[in-house]
């Protein structure tokens, strides 16, 4: 031996077999949990769900088949994207009658919602996020926890993702699509579980409200609101407004349109206490203006509201990690928001916990 340790392939006394082989599982378990995304983006692009719905009944392995727009060679592989997709619960398999010895194929909740053309298609959102524009940054988090770069966003890209969308126009499309996706969900339920929250309000702004999603939904909800969507220039450019629904271009940060409630949906999470806390003042400021008193109304996540959850907690994990990778943010408990509300001077705030792992939360001055 030439100056090499000579690790010991003996078990460590008090370590069984079992144990370590479970620990050999848990961690392959790890390393492959990319394939769930991987596997889920491949059954999008290939439509698989929408081929599926439009078949009108159960689909077995070679009517899919059939239907897929795939190279003949690659048809004895089909069945094993539908194995472990069914595994995760995309797909449910199902015997089309007693002598019929082929499975079929049906949709399941998740994968309704991934349908191209369904209103509430998450298919956008889903795409943007598994795209290797922001994938990249994940192979630079060593590197940022070691430089001073802002975002691992920032040390592959060189910019924020911010001024990334300002000069990618590719980039810039897909995130407001896949933004827009989510903001369509959410005001449905938004709508029909809370129309309270919005009920008297004479004016409304929706600052980084994005394309307008939300604000149209507010303004067609209540034609009596003026609404409006404040955004970064590129983003609104080009947008037209309607009766009570106008766009502005301009810096959240450095003015608010006065209004009865300013509300923020995905916004705080993406920006660090200081950052929050002087957004919270601006809104503050554009809500109480001329002795009136507004609200803030805030959707997003709640940490540790799913705690009996197991998987959801994983996928609270899981966005607070993104905060951190794609932006400055990071995702709260309600200690941590009451502090940011207390901190940027505001007096009391209510949830609304209507939205699973995401909040509505009302700040009042
Ligand atoms: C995570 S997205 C949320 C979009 C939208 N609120 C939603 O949930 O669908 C954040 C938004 O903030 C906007 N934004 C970022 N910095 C901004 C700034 N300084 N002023 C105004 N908007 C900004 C982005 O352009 C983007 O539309």
């Amino acid at each position: 031996m030439s100056g090499t340790k000579q690790l010991s392939c003996k078990l460590v006394p008090g370590e069984n077999a079992t144990e370590l082989l479970d620990a050999q599982a848990h961690i392959w378990n790890h390393i492959f949990n990319f394939v769930n995304s991987m596997s889920l983006k491949c059954a999008i692009e290939l439509g698989i769900p929408d081929i599926i719905h439009n078949h009108g009944k159960p689909m077995t392995l070679s009517e899919l088949i059939t239907a897929l727009p795939i190279h003949p060679t690659k048809s004895p592989h089909v069945y094993r994207l539908m194995r472990i997709l069914i595994h995760s619960g995309f797909f449910a398999p199902k015997n089309t009658s007693e002598n019929d010895q082929e499975e079929a194929y049906v949709l399941t909740e998740p994968s309704r919602l991934l349908l191209k053309d369904s209103p509430l298609s998450m298919t956008p959102f889903l795409l943007a996020m598994v795209d290797p524009m922001l994938t990249t940054p994940w192979n630079y988090l060593t590197t940022w926890f070691q430089n001073e770069d802002l975002t691992p966003f920032g040390t592959a890209h060189g910019k924020t993702i911010w001024d990334y969308g300002g000069h990618e126009l590719k980039f810039a499309n897909f995130f407001n699509e896949a933004m827009a996706s989510d903001a369509r969900l959410v005001m449905n339920v938004v709508v029909d579980k809370c129309k309270g929250v919005f009920e008297g309000l004479e004016s409304f702004v929706d600052i980084g409200g994005g394309t307008g999603t939300v604000a149209k939904a507010i303004a067609d909800t209540f034609p009596n609101v003026e609404c409006t969507v404040l955004d970064l220039p590129h983003v609104v450019a080009g947008f037209q407004g309607s009766k009570n629904l106008k766009y502005v271009g301009g810096d959240m940060f450095e003015a608010i349109p006065p209004a009865d409630a300013v509300f923020m949906k995905w916004i705080l999470h993406d920006w660090n206490e200081e950052e929050c806390v002087k957004l919270l003042k601006r809104c503050k400021e554009a809500i109480t203006i001329n002795n009136k008193k507004g609200k803030v109304i805030i959707i997003d996540l709640m940490m540790e509201n799913q705690k009996e959850n197991e998987k959801s907690t994983e996928t609270q994990l899981f966005f607070d990690m993104v905060m951190m990778v794609l932006v400055k943010g990071k995702e709260r408990t309600e200690k941590e928001w009451a502090k940011l509300f207390l901190d940027a001077g505001f007096s009391d705030y209510k949830i609304t916990p209507i939205l699973g792992l995401r909040a509505l939360i009302e700040v009042y001055p």
